[in-house]
């Protein structure tokens, strides 16, 4: 690599954006990470994938904190996907729930990054990316940056399963009688019948005693749910996002799409013949197969226009989690030629799975009486490239700052909806990483 590097220096570069690439044997890519002293760091591990990534630093990134016009987003993404030959250069990154209101600092509305180093497993082989950034900067200075970050990398260090916290506080916002209230609203009938779904979510603040390091609660949340994407990303030591999210947004490769409904919740049973007739009542009820519904219709509305072909799931599926299970209906799509990932970023986020419908006027409730910024739970995680781009959808997500937890769940209200039964249904949704941080 460091070879490859110097002989950069001696030739004109011809590419704006430049990728070396080395293979070396695979190793656990969290414990990697977690050792790391750069930023940001980042990881991504797709549904279902033999694949993960571990990135640190950045030779390039794009940062909205304040008001973000889509139009930009689409013009900067255009521009970018035009510059370079290369087929594996990946921007990495999110775009908060709702971008109209203000987020966490460093995260911003929407933040990208094209890391400057990036370790890609698949299998048991790892390759070793190094970008660099022939636009913005004068090349030996690049070539100087992206030796320093190589010199800099640190080896793995093992996780070991982090330690209980001892719980210091909680504060739930909305608490219960917001909840309460905020439920009956929306199910009330004349509101229900202009705005069938609205998706209501609570923020979680857990205090505890000692900080926690975000990657080791990954690795050990990655464990107890295999089957979900696992992402993180920490732009700087004060604070990480973590999730582990069943969800897709969408995976597209080239012009082929695939995305889903994922809507409808009940829990896991305590022996094999009590989990499928939890199962078999999840599929016959009528309140969770309306929540699921009316995902699938919305997705598969605003994806017609933009389709040759689109097929999606009549009857949902079961999709088993750790603690909870959910209806699942499959959607698939040929995209018209030149639909971009920023048209399909607009298309499909926020979905009536984690907004409401009609979306601008669920999330306007949202807006109005939640009472806090989601900032990126909910919000669109992954990462584009000129082929393939994957997004999930940021639930089963925590935000980890100094000696404190943020959690967030959100459930789907439609008619029939009880507040306490919803309630704790994010009680449910937050199971999994409770057990691992706290004893509860
Ligand atoms: C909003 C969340 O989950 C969403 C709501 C669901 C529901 O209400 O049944 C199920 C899956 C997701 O679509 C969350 O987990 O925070
Ligand atoms: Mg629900």
């Amino acid at each position: 690599m460091i070879t490859k590097l110097n002989q950069l220096s001696n030739v004109p570069a011809r590419e704006a954006i430049i990728q070396l690439s080395v293979e070396a044997p695979a190793l656990p890519l969290l414990s990697w990470l977690a050792a790391q002293q750069q930023f940001p760091k980042i990881y991504w591990h797709g549904r279902d994938r033999d694949e993960d990534v571990a990135a640190i630093g950045a030779c390039k990134s794009f940062f909205f904190e304040d008001q973000v016009d889509d139009n930009e987003l689409a013009k900067i993404y255009q521009q970018q996907r035009n510059k370079t030959s290369q087929q594996d250069i990946r921007y990495y990154g999110g775009l908060a729930f709702d971008r109209t209101v203000e987020c966490w600092p460093e995260f911003g509305r929407a933040h990208f990054v094209l890391p400057r180093i990036e370790l890609r497993r698949h299998g048991n082989k790892l390759r070793i990316l190094v970008n660099l950034n022939f636009e913005d900067t004068d090349p030996q200075q690049e070539i100087q940056a992206a030796l320093r970050a190589i010199a800099q990398v640190q080896k793995p260090k093992p996780l070991s399963p982090p330690h209980k916290m001892t719980l210091m506080g909680r504060s739930d916002l909305p608490h219960y009688e917001r909840w309460e209230e905020l439920v009956n609203q929306v199910t009330q009938e004349k509101f229900n019948q202009t705005t069938p779904k609205v998706v209501l979510s609570r923020h979680t603040q857990i205090d505890v005693s000692d900080d926690i390091d975000p990657w080791t609660v990954l690795a050990c949340w990655q464990g107890r749910n295999p089957n979900s994407f696992q992402f993180g990303f920490q732009f700087s030591p004060e604070r990480a996002f973590i999730s582990c999210s069943p969800e897709r947004l969408y995976l597209r490769r080239q012009q082929e799409l695939f995305t889903e409904a994922l809507a409808g919740t009940t829990v896991r049973g305590l022996n094999p013949e009590e989990d499928t007739l939890l199962a078999q009542a999840l599929l016959d009820d009528i309140k969770n197969s309306h929540e699921n519904q009316l995902v699938r219709k919305h997705i598969v509305d605003v994806l017609t226009p933009l389709s040759q072909y689109l097929g999606a799931d009549e009857q949902p599926k079961i999709f088993k989690l750790n603690h909870i299970q959910h209806l699942h209906r499959s959607i698939r799509a040929q995209l018209q030629p030149g639909v971009s990932d920023f048209e399909l970023l607009r298309a499909l986020h926020p979905t009536p799975a984690v907004g409401g419908l009609p979306r601008e006027a669920a999330l306007n409730f949202i807006r109005q009486r939640e009472g806090y910024a989601r900032g990126w739970y909910a919000g669109a995680c992954g990462y584009f490239n000129r082929n393939e781009s994957e997004f999930s959808v940021a639930i089963r997500s925590a935000l980890i700052e100094p000696r404190r937890i943020n959690l967030f769940a959100g459930a789907g209200i439609v008619a029939g909806s009880d507040p306490l039964a919803e309630w704790q249904e994010l009680e449910n949704k937050l199971a999994t990483v409770l057990a691992i941080l706290i004893d509860f």
